[in-house]
């Protein structure tokens, strides 16, 4: 699904008015009409609903809303926040349609405020893509009210203050608990440092141009199931073990010889044909007697890795999961990188040794994937001011060193060399715990071993090991789930998509 920017969303918008075509009244109807159905579902009739209006189209969306709610019985007040008696034209035939039913109030001056703890449920149309500037006097009064409400808050499109293309710096920004969001998400939800302001989002439909959206360029989507259910290739009713590749890891050492487990059994519960551990010594046991289906060959090392071994014969080689920074593995890494000419995936301790070793980043094979969470993607970077700044530095990265850079967080992002960033939409907090990195670096391993291009594995493997931990969630919740959870739940990820 394609992400826009604001102004994307005024064209796709303009287009569907003039060549549906449908009056610009009758799609803001629609919108309406979709976020009321969304809000019915969620709230009682038994709610006092507060509607908070700007002037723009967004405060119409929110006219319409409120009539809608008293057509099904709700208890609303509506209060348009005018400074001027300027308003679009779409508002003002809305105002005048609710005006009709129950009287709109006006809010004109500090005092006007209305007092909200009286409702339960507080609706957002102060502003919205059509936000300018900051959020500055009665409006940013009026903003401070709704959070200090502590009522649960529906944004209508956008969370008013915040800016969706650029870093919104900290003042006056709705606080959101839900974001209904019309047709296309947008870039700025996907940000971590925007979590307050967003809460959980949704994408609503409301019928524009599917035409128009494609014709719009857009280096920034969010996967979903149906992308990636085009992507996964069924297996054929007479493969063996040898169809569906063979991959190697090199992971593991002295105390961290777990992080070799996931990854091994990720990389099987993700449909592996083949797969062979490169372990220091001391791992040798472990590996054997904990994942039986993995063929184990032991480094010289005792503790940690110092060779490397012959990888031509493999489909794909991930590396890095619990390897540690010796010097010896140091050049373990090295030679791997050198030897092996396909695209690999290094994650954790391997991309900490890049970040010490910078001319390692000069010889990567093209197309390498490497999975970084932020705190190792700073040690490779640098630092960075703001969410957006850490999305051009993801972007550069990529692109400079032609290789794909997996962003671990909330909304994972896959950046390929090409400037395309794609967010991933599953996933949860139950997540964030140690081992969860090991498991995505063994899922991608495994599907670029099965065939699958680089792109295709990055993408399939972030999407899925997301769904994984979300069905995991469902039965076990978040607080108690830990990366063999996620593990576990691969294979019901895969039944999803049957
Ligand atoms: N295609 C769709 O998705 C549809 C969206 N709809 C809804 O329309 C809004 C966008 O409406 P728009 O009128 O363009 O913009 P806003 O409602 O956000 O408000 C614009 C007015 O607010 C003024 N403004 C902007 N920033 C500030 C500020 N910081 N303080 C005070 N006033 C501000 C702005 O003034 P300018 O000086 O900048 O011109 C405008 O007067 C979208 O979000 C959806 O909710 C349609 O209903 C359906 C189709
Ligand atoms: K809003």
């Amino acid at each position: 699904m394609k992400i826009l920017s604001a102004e994307q969303v005024r064209e796709v918008d303009k287009y569907t008015i003039e060549n549906e075509p449908i009056p610009s009244i009758d799609l803001m109807e629609r919108a309406a009409h979709a976020f009321t159905d969304w809000l019915i579902s969620h709230f009682s009739p038994k709610s006092k609903v507060a509607v908070i209006c700007g002037t723009g189209n967004n405060g119409g969306d929110g006219l319409a809303v409120a009539r809608m709610l008293l057509g099904k019985k709700y208890q609303v007040d509506t209060f348009a926040v005018k400074r001027s008696n300027e308003a679009s034209a779409d508002f003002k035939i809305n105002e005048k349609r609710l005006n009709e039913i129950k009287p709109v109030r006006e809010v004109t001056t500090e005092k006007g405020i209305p007092l909200l703890e009286e409702f339960d449920v507080i609706i957002d149309g102060l502003f919205g893509s059509g936000l300018s500037r900051e959020v500055q006097g009665l409006h940013a009064d009026v903003v401070e009210m709704i959070n200090k409400s502590r009522k649960t808050v529906v944004s209508i499109d956008i969370p008013s203050g915040l800016f969706t293309d650029h870093h919104t710096f900290p003042g006056a920004v709705v606080e959101a608990d839900y974001t209904l969001t019309f047709q296309v998400p947008k870039l700025a939800f996907f940000f971590p440092e925007n979590a307050q302001y967003v809460g959980e989002w949704y994408v609503v439909d409301i019928g524009l141009s599917a035409e128009a959206i494609d014709q719009q360029r857009s280096h920034y989507y969010m996967l979903t199931s149906e992308m990636i259910s085009k992507l996964l290739k069924p297996r054929k009713k007479f493969a063996h073990k040898g169809d569906h590749g063979r991959a190697l890891i090199m992971s593991g050492s002295y105390g961290k010889m777990g992080a070799a487990v996931l990854c091994a059994r990720a990389a099987l519960r993700t449909g592996i044909g083949l797969l062979t551990m490169y372990i220091p010594t001391c791992g040798y046991d472990i590996i054997q007697s904990t994942v039986p289906e993995a063929m184990a060959i032991p480094d010289e090392g005792d503790h940690f890795l110092t060779s490397y071994t012959d990888l031509e014969n493999y489909d794909a080689v991930g590396v890095g999961p619990g390897i540690g920074k010796e010097q010896e593995t140091v050049y373990s890494l090295m030679q791997s990188i050198q030897t092996y000419k396909k695209p690999m995936v290094i994650d954790a301790d391997g991309l900490n040794i890049i970040s010490e070793h910078g001319e390692m980043l000069e010889i990567l094979p093209k197309n390498t994937i490497i999975t970084p969470h932020p705190k190792e993607f700073e040690r490779l970077v640098g630092k960075w001011s703001d969410d957006f700044e850490k999305l051009a530095l993801q972007k550069d990265f990529a692109r400079k060193h032609d290789i794909i850079v997996v962003l671990k967080g909330a909304h994972t992002s896959v950046a390929l060399p090409s400037g395309d960033i794609f967010f991933n939409s599953t996933g949860n907090p139950g997540m964030a715990s140690g081992g969860s990195g090991d498991v995505l670096t063994g899922m991608i391993t495994s599907l670029l071993g099965q065939g699958y291009i680089p792109e295709e594995a990055a993408k399939i493997g972030v999407f899925m090991h997301g769904l994984a931990a979300d069905l995991a969630a469902e039965v076990i919740g978040e607080i108690g789930m830990v990366a063999t959870d996620i593990t576990d739940f691969i294979p019901e990820a895969y039944q999803q998509f049957k």
